[in-house]
This record gives structure tokens, sequence and C-alpha cells, in this order.
């Protein structure tokens, strides 16, 4: 039988957080994902110390997990806030680095959403390929701590090489660069890396890969709003964001949050785009809006941002992403899809 996120939060509900209450009433979790046998989540504290003493609790945590029935991998990260930075002391970097964007890439666009699983990186994915199709010369950064997918994806999954261990070599697939996260990651095992630990990794990523010259980066962000997505956005010199969610109510409430996030970080928002807005049925051919009609599109001409367009879901997409070989690879309508959302960038000037 399979696991249900209730059963997950029960368990959270239960264990003890350092200083009194349980994990959940700390209100200590962030980005928890359960699918298909895998917990996934990120115990977030706000000091290292904090960050020290959760250590029992993750433990605890996670043996009470796997105990679960239909439960086969837990991942539990546990990260910190970056410690406040006192002024003009910056450790190790000039005190006027702003931020930057590695020689040789000429945009980097982020696709970021509010909410998980709404579609982000099978957009990101997409767009990269549906782009390089296009004739432009792509990378594809998967920066997506919480459940990096873009190997699977891509049909990627060997570890890079670094033959001069300074710079790592990136992998290619389906004519994008390709390097991600997880590929950094030990595969199925708890991993606790500390914020500034995995901002870290993150500007190596972005610095110390090999990425050659690109026309565009396509940066497969973490969901939500957190202290990673704002350092990325602060530390790489940004051409535009764009946000990912499905016409439910509540991805629009989150993509909301998202929007308002790059609106303060001074992140240009280039235009939202609507994933799983439509079922149409492979047999009859009938259209239905699972999760209601059009709430992007309004979305977008509410806070007067392009509307970039409107993806259905399809088996066909899932299978694809699960195969690692992205839709926009092929022909038919969803590669048409995506390849006008690519024409519409390039055209911009933004890809
Ligand atoms: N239009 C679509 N039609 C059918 N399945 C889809 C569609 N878009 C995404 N999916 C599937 O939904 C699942 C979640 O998608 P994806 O991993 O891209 O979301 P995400 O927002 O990046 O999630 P996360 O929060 O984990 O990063 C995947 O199995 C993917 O194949």
């Amino acid at each position: 039988m399979a696991v249900t996120r209730a059963q997950v939060e029960g368990v959270l509900g239960a264990v003890a957080a350092p200083g009194g209450g349980t994990l959940a009433s700390r209100d200590l979790v962030r980005a928890l994902a359960v699918a298909e046998g895998t917990v996934r989540f990120v115990l977030e504290a706000d000091t290292p110390e904090l960050s020290r003493a959760l250590e029992p609790a993750r433990a605890d945590a996670e043996a009470r997990l796997r105990a679960l029935p239909g439960v086969d991998s837990v991942q539990i990260l546990v990260t910190t806030h970056a410690p406040p930075q006192k002024d003009g002391v910056k450790i190790g970097r000039h005190a006027d680095a702003g931020p930057s964007r590695p020689a040789g890439v000429d945009h980097i666009i982020a696709v970021g959403s509010g909410k998980g699983g709404v579609g982000k990186s099978t957009v990101s994915a997409n767009l990269a390929v549906a782009l390089a199709r296009q004739g432009r010369r792509v990378g594809l950064l998967d920066a997506d701590i919480y459940g990096p997918s873009i190997p699977r994806m891509m049909g990627v999954n060997r570890r890079p090489s670094s033959p001069d261990g300074k710079t790592i070599l990136p992998l290619h697939a389906h004519g994008v660069t390709v390097m991600s996260i997880g590929f950094m990651l030990p595969e199925d095992e708890a991993v606790i890396w500390r914020g500034p630990m995995l901002m870290g990794a993150l500007q190596q990523l972005m610095t110390q890969v090999a990425w050659g010259d690109l026309d565009v980066m396509i940066v497969d962000m973490p969901p939500g709003t957190g202290d990673i997505q704002l350092s990325l956005c602060q530390k790489t010199d940004l051409t535009g964001a764009i946000v990912v969610s499905t016409p439910q109510d509540v991805a629009l409430l989150d993509a909301r949050k998202a929007l308002a996030a790059f609106r303060t970080l001074k992140t240009p928002v280039l235009g939202l785009v609507e994933n799983m807005s439509s079922y149409i049925c492979p047999s009859c051919g009938h259209e239905s809006h699972l999760f209601g009609e059009g709430g992007v599109r309004r979305e977008a001409e509410a806070a007067g941002l392009p509307f970039l367009g409107a993806l259905p879901l399809s088996l066909e997409v899932r299978v694809a992403g699960d195969t690692g070989t992205p839709i926009a690879a092929g022909d038919g309508p969803m590669a048409e899809a995506y390849g006008t959302i690519a024409a519409r960038l390039v055209a911009n000037g933004f890809a």
C-alpha cells in the first residue's frame, strides 16, 4: 500500500524537536514530497546550533518513516539559514562582488514555482531541448536541491568527471549541456548539508563547470521562495525568471508568492506558464479542465506579465520525462507548444 502524506505528517508531528515541541509544531519541515515510496523533505534550522542539535530528531524521523509500510527510501536534508553578514566584511570575496554569470554565458533564465510538483523541472528540460532545436547553444542547470529530477528527465545519470580536479565537465543530452546538483549528492542517502554548504555547491555548479559558450542557461530552481532561491537570485546575474503554475487555486496562491519574491529581488519575470492546464482524452478527444480553466493566464494579466503558454496534462509527457527523452525532442502538439514558447523567448532577445 502506498504511503500517504497524512501518514508522513503524523510521524513528523510525533518526532520531538530539540528544545521542545515536534518537528511539525516547530515548523521546521520544508518541501515535503511523498511519491512512489520515497519521502523527501528538508529540516530548516535558523542557527547552526539548532541544525547540529537536530541530528537525533533527523535520525528518529528517518527510522520511523522507514518503518511505515510502503516507504522504500527516506531523504532528509538539514539546512541552516546563512548567518547574517556584518556590513563591509565579506570573507573570501571582494566587498563589491555583485551578481555574476559564468564567462561565455549570454543569458540565464531561472524557472521557478511557488508550489512543488507543478512541472517546473518538466518545463525546464523541455524548454532547454526546444531552444536547442532552434539552434541555440543551451545549458541546463538543475539547482533543485530538494528533488533533482533533471538527470532522469534528460536520460543522463553518469557522474561528471573532473580531470584536473578543479573544473567539472558537464554532460550532454538532446543537444543540451547538462549539470545537476543531483550528480553531487550520494544516491539514496540522507544528506546533511548546511545552507551555506548548499549555496557553495550551487555556486560551484555555476562557476566551476566548463559550460563553454552558451546563448542561454536554464536554471531549474528549487520550488518555493526560501533562502536558497533568494541567494541564487542575488548571486546570479539573471536575465529573468519564468514562473510555472497549474491553474489550481492553491498553486496560484503560491505562484503569487513566487512573483512577489522575484519582484522584491528585482528579478524581471519573463512570463508565466500554465502546466497541466487541461486533459485531452486520448480516445475521444474531449478536453477537461481538471484543475480549473485559464487561472494562470488571468494571473498573468492581473500582474501585467506575459503569458507564455498553456501546456496540457498528457500521459506522454510523464512517460517521456520518466524515460529520459523529453517530449520536446520529438514531434507532435506538445513539442510544438514548447517550440512556440522557445521561439518567443528567442524573438524577445532573452535566449
Ligand atoms: N503536462 C504534464 N502532463 C503529465 N505529466 C506531467 C506534466 N508536467 C509534469 N508532469 C509530471 O508530473 C511530475 C512532477 O513534475 P516535475 O518534476 O516537473 O515538477 P516540479 O515542479 O519540478 O516538482 P519538484 O517540486 O519536485 O521540483 C513528473 O512525474 C512529471 O513527469
